[in-house]
């Protein structure tokens, strides 16, 4: 129950305890950023019918058969379609219409020849006028066609599919205007320490600001989620074991922070075990050891440590997996790249280490990893300085400068190609 295991271990723990939440009907603006829980379909055809990709003339290639710049031939224009109108006559040989991008193409013409390549003969090119083409188009030149993105009764988004932004203008055009998704997991942030005081508070002698709940829940929101953060919880075992029932009764998933190490006053674990099922509460990694989980009246409880850069590892690396899960999200793998260490790094502690660190570009193009001077799991600041985090892998072995090194880029979507 107390071995410590890895951080894999550790988010496949979490995943195992976890399921989508079931499906809400939101408006289509709100749907960006969620998973689809069911497959959606469109009304119509998308575009509803055959249109000019340019601004032109619509031609019938016929007509048009054996035109060259030496020998150009002459059309007759004999009207004009703007985007929303439609032509209706009925065009003799030797005749076409002045045709703008958007408009339905007539089905007697068969490709439309841009202003561009176009000779005035008679007229400025309006109806009435003539013109002169010096090639035949090909087949359904500059013509997008009816059905080209989706057809009338089409699966557009399957089920499982993350709704993007562009994705939510697919839809408008498609008429899906109420989206089925997966709700949003409601996580309450519950923080303890006798020592913490609300940020609007100037902290008294021994005590400080509590910033972890609002670290969290800014994750817990970045993570898709509603976040609740609960009031100040002191070390009082009891205290906490009401906090964490009544926010395991009302919410989906629980998260603590402090209080999860081996202090006389760290509650967290005793009172999982004594609610719930304890399930986790030690993983082999830095800053963040002190991890604890565990299922109260059926709810997730994830204690996590109270140093902040600790809590904050704990959160992006473990429980937002689960978070994203519960979405119906099915990629969990922060994005990696490999860049060069641009200093010798000392590592005693044997756990995987995370070093707030910078990548940048060296001087031929060459990715290049620069560690933040304070590592202090105590600090929040060089997660705000830095852009990923350096990992040094299991085992007490240093690192030098010109090693390659992982680097894990949180801000990145789990599952981007990089
Ligand atoms: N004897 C040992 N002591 C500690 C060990 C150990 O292995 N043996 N592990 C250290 C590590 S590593 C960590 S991480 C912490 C985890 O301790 P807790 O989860 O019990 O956290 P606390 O003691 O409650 O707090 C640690 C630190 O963080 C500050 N804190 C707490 N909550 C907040 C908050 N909401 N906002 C900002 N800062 C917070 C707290 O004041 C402490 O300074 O244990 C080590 N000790
Ligand atoms: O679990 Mo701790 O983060 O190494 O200070």
């Amino acid at each position: 129950m107390t071995k410590m295991i890895s951080l894999e271990e550790a988010r496949e723990l979490v995943l195992s305890r976890v399921t989508p939440l079931e499906a809400e009907t939101v408006d289509l603006l709100d749907a960006a950023g969620r998973v689809a829980a069911a497959d959606l379909k469109s009304d119509i055809d998308v575009s509803p019918f055959a249109h000019a990709a340019m601004d032109g003339y619509a031609v019938r290639r016929c007509d048009l058969a054996g035109a060259t710049a030496e020998s150009p031939i002459t059309l007759e224009v004999i009207d004009e379609v703007p985007a929303g109108g439609v032509f209706e006559g009925t065009p003799q040989a030797g005749q076409c219409v002045r045709i703008m991008t958007g408009a339905a193409l007539p089905g007697c013409f068969d490709a439309v020849v841009k202003y561009e390549i176009v000779s005035m003969v008679e007229g400025d090119g309006k109806p009435g006028g003539r013109v002169a083409f010096s090639a035949q188009p090909k087949e359904r030149d500059n013509v997008r066609e009816a059905g080209e993105e989706a057809r009338a009764g089409e699966i557009v988004v399957n089920k499982g599919e993350a709704i993007t932004t562009a994705g939510v203008g697919f839809l408008a055009g498609c008429g899906v205007l109420r989206v089925s998704v997966y709700r949003k997991p409601r996580v309450a942030i519950i923080p303890i320490g006798s020592e913490l005081v609300p940020p609007s508070e100037n902290p008294g002698p021994g005590h400080i600001r509590n910033s972890n709940s609002y670290a969290l829940a800014a994750c817990a929101k970045a993570a898709g989620c509603e976040a609740d953060m609960f009031d100040i919880v002191p070390d009082d075992e009891a205290a906490l074991e009401a906090a964490v029932r009544e926010a395991a009764a009302t919410h989906d998933f629980v998260v603590t922070s402090g209080g999860a190490s081996n202090g006389d006053f760290d509650f967290i674990k005793p009172v999982v075990e004594r609610a719930g099922e304890l399930l986790m509460t030690t993983v082999n990694m830095r800053p963040g050891k002190a991890q604890t989980f565990g299922i109260v009246d059926g709810t997730p409880v994830f204690g996590l440590p109270g140093n902040p850069a600790a809590a904050y590892m704990g959160f992006e690396l473990i429980i937002r997996a689960g978070l994203l899960k519960m979405q119906g999200r099915t990629a969990f793998e922060h994005p990696t790249i490999v860049a060069k260490l641009t200093c010798d790094k000392k590592k005693k502690d044997p756990r995987r280490l995370f070093m707030r660190a910078t990548l940048s570009h060296g001087e031929s193009g060459e990715l290049l990893v620069t560690p933040a001077k304070n590592q202090s799991s105590g600090l929040f600041g060089p997660i705000q300085k830095t852009n990923c985090m350096a990992v040094l892998p299991e085992g007490a072995q240093d690192a030098h400068a010109g090693d390659e090194i992982a680097c894990v880029l949180l801000d990145v979507a789990e599952g981007t190609v990089i």
